[in-house]
């Protein structure tokens, strides 16, 4: 594998797999678009005309065969990853996979078990909150201990809308599960039980989900973090935590660029994306995982860590549906993840 120049293939040209296609090609070091891949081939040429001169494939089957790809960032739908990870684990192939890593706990324990039959860890999920600043930095702070020692977290998530096809479950595995990847990475722990309550609602939601929501989760060691999770806020695009310590609390994610005070006001802007709210993490995810195949030694959220936020997942849909504590199933953990 060439260490200076990666081939990477983008799987899934939609509006995260274009802009993985543009960041690959513009903003990261040391690697090249060689490949796009997509059913739908208008979609795969236009994401593939910005990386130009890569190559378009309709399937992951073509891409392996074609052999036109040293590592992959696959970003098709979430319930589409399972079958095209298990090629790509059988072929050897590096993957940097979108969230979630599947839908489901039984879907990723079979993708871990295909990475432990392989006997090398292949694959990283995109969890892109893992890399940005304030994150890090308040990981950092509790993991110095600096307030003394965290008691509680709370997480705002809101998005400024979805499509009409977003469903209630998804609001668990496609939306809190950044979440539940979040408290797992800021209390180093895995998470044992998990709530789900609904109350007043927004009129102004699509019509499948219940809107908001509020989740609340516990880590093994008894920390409480809670999630409003409100998928159509109308406002733009909110990723909020505050951590409260023993002595102090510290917030993330508040500052969307300047405060302008002017004509009468005083405020800052509100991202209306995640692709501008992230942009950076995404980019430092992206070149860290190029990186990282270069040097064969992983640096990213496992496929682990994607089975433990799926396990967290089937517990959350069973607490929407039921209203009770649910206790989170998990498997033992593979001493590949150690
Ligand atoms: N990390 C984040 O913040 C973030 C943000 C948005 C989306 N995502 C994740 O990225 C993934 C993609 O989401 P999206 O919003 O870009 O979806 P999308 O619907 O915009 O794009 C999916 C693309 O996959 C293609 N596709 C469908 N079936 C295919 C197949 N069998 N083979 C090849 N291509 C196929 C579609 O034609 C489409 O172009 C999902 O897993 C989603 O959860 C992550
Ligand atoms: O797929 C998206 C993406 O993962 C975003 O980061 C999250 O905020 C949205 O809720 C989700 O629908």
């Amino acid at each position: 594998m060439s260490t200076q120049n990666l081939h990477v293939a983008v799987v899934g040209a939609g509006l995260m797999g274009a802009d993985h296609v543009q960041r690959l090609a513009r903003r990261t070091a040391g690697a090249t678009v060689s490949a796009v891949v997509d059913i739908d081939q208008e979609r795969a040429q236009a994401a593939a005309d910005m990386a130009s001169p890569a190559r378009t494939f309709s399937s992951v089957e073509d891409l392996i065969k074609a052999g036109a790809a040293e590592a992959v960032v696959l970003a098709t739908p979430g319930f589409l990853h399972e079958e095209a990870l298990l090629q790509l684990i059988d072929a050897g192939i590096p993957v940097m996979c979108e969230k979630p890593l599947t839908p489901g706990p039984e879907s990723s324990l079979r993708v871990v078990e295909a990475e432990v039959a392989a006997g090398q860890r292949l694959v990283q999920v995109g969890f892109m909150r893992r890399f940005d600043a304030g994150y890090r930095q308040l990981k950092n702070i509790i993991d110095a201990g600096t307030y003394g020692e965290l008691l509680m977290l709370h997480h705002q998530h809101r998005n400024a809308s979805v499509p009409e096809t977003f469903t209630n479950e998804m609001v668990i595995h496609d939306s809190v599960v950044h979440e539940f990847d979040a408290v797992r990475f800021f209390s180093g722990e895995e998470i044992s039980n998990v709530a789900v309550r609904t109350g007043r609602h927004t009129s102004k939601g699509t019509e499948l989900v219940r809107d908001p929501q509020l989740v609340t989760i516990q880590t093994s060691s008894g920390l409480l973090a809670t999630v409003e999770i409100f998928v159509n806020a109308k406002l733009g695009y909110q990723v909020l935590t505050q951590a409260v310590f023993e002595e102090g609390v510290v917030k993330i994610g508040e500052s969307a660029g300047p405060t302008v005070i002017a004509e009468s006001r005083t405020g800052s802007a509100i991202d209306q994306t995640y692709h501008t709210r992230f942009v950076e993490a995404y980019d430092e995810e992206i070149q860290q995982w190029v990186n990282s195949v270069a040097t064969g030694v992983p640096v990213g959220p496992s496929a682990w860590d994607g089975y433990a936020t799926a396990a967290v997942c089937g517990a959350g849909v069973s607490a929407q549906q039921s209203g009770e504590i649910t206790s989170v199933d998990m498997a033992h953990k593979p001493a590949l993840y150690a």
